[in-house]
């Protein structure tokens, strides 16, 4: 998968390729980034690509043209690509856009900004406007980070098969289950018998539970959302048991 990032600050955005799962990714050959800097498409010697709003107030705006410029090369090296476009103005990323991004063949992420981008660009050029949540970053490219981290978790071959699991129980739609590891008592603390017992399906069935109980307890909105099986709403209904 081909990414291309368009930002005023590429060498902040390439720093995601030096760890993790982004940087096995990259060294595998699954994830391909660039990065582009809008202030190579400015048409003034000053390279400026921002301006004053229309209508006034205070900030400054990214100006189209530079940008779509921008676009406009990324997409040629690329061949046809999607514009994401990061923003709090943006649908809620979660785990089923990683997984919907993860099969692109290639995206250009753009990172705004200042008080944001010329409105006829987002509508001209922009595919997806993706929110990281409720909150005013100084620019996209942490959250475009982000996004890139969670697409290539998710690419072919990059997770072991092992640690995949730990994709199943978000991408299942629940919270993880609580883990425990050495030593087995700290500070007086032990750890669930059932972890001990070496009945792996024992084990299994008693974290299902837990997920299902910790997204009962913690994010009961999530649940709504899901079909549970017979086994999976019996499970649930001994832990709500046990709460009480
Ligand atoms: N929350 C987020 N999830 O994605 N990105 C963010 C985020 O806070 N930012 C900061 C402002 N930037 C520029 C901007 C300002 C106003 C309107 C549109 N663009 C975009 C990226």
């Amino acid at each position: 998968m081909k990414i291309d990032v368009i930002t005023l600050f590429p060498e902040l955005v390439e720093q995601v390729t030096q760890h993790g799962m982004p940087r096995i990714a990259a060294e595998g050959g699954q994830l391909q980034l660039s990065t582009r800097n809008p202030r190579d498409y400015s048409t003034n010697k000053w390279r400026r690509v921002d301006a004053r709003p229309y209508g006034g107030g205070p900030g400054m705006v990214m100006e189209a043209e530079p940008l779509a410029a921008a676009i406009g090369d990324a997409r040629a090296m690329l061949g046809s690509a999607r514009v994401l476009y990061l923003s709090p103005q943006g649908s809620r990323f979660d785990q089923r856009w990683a997984q919907r991004l993860s099969e692109e063949p290639a995206l250009v992420l753009l990172c705004g900004r200042y008080e944001g981008l010329d409105e006829r660009l987002v509508r001209q050029e922009v595919d997806f406007e993706l929110s990281l949540g409720d909150f005013v970053l100084s620019g996209g490219e942490l959250a475009a980070m982000t996004v890139i981290d969670a697409i290539a978790r998710l690419l072919p071959g990059v997770l072991g098969d092992e640690q995949s699991a730990v994709n199943d129980s978000f991408s299942a739609g629940l919270l993880d289950h609580p883990h425990w590891t050495r030593p087995e008592l700290w500070r007086d603390a032990g750890v669930p018998e059932v972890l001990m017992s070496g009945d792996h399906a024992k084990i299994a069935r008693w974290r299902r539970q837990q997920a299902l109980g910790q997204t009962w307890l913690k994010r009961p909105e999530l649940l709504e959302g899901l079909e549970l099986d017979e086994d999976s709403r019996t499970l649930l209904r001994e832990f709500i048991a046990q709460q009480r």
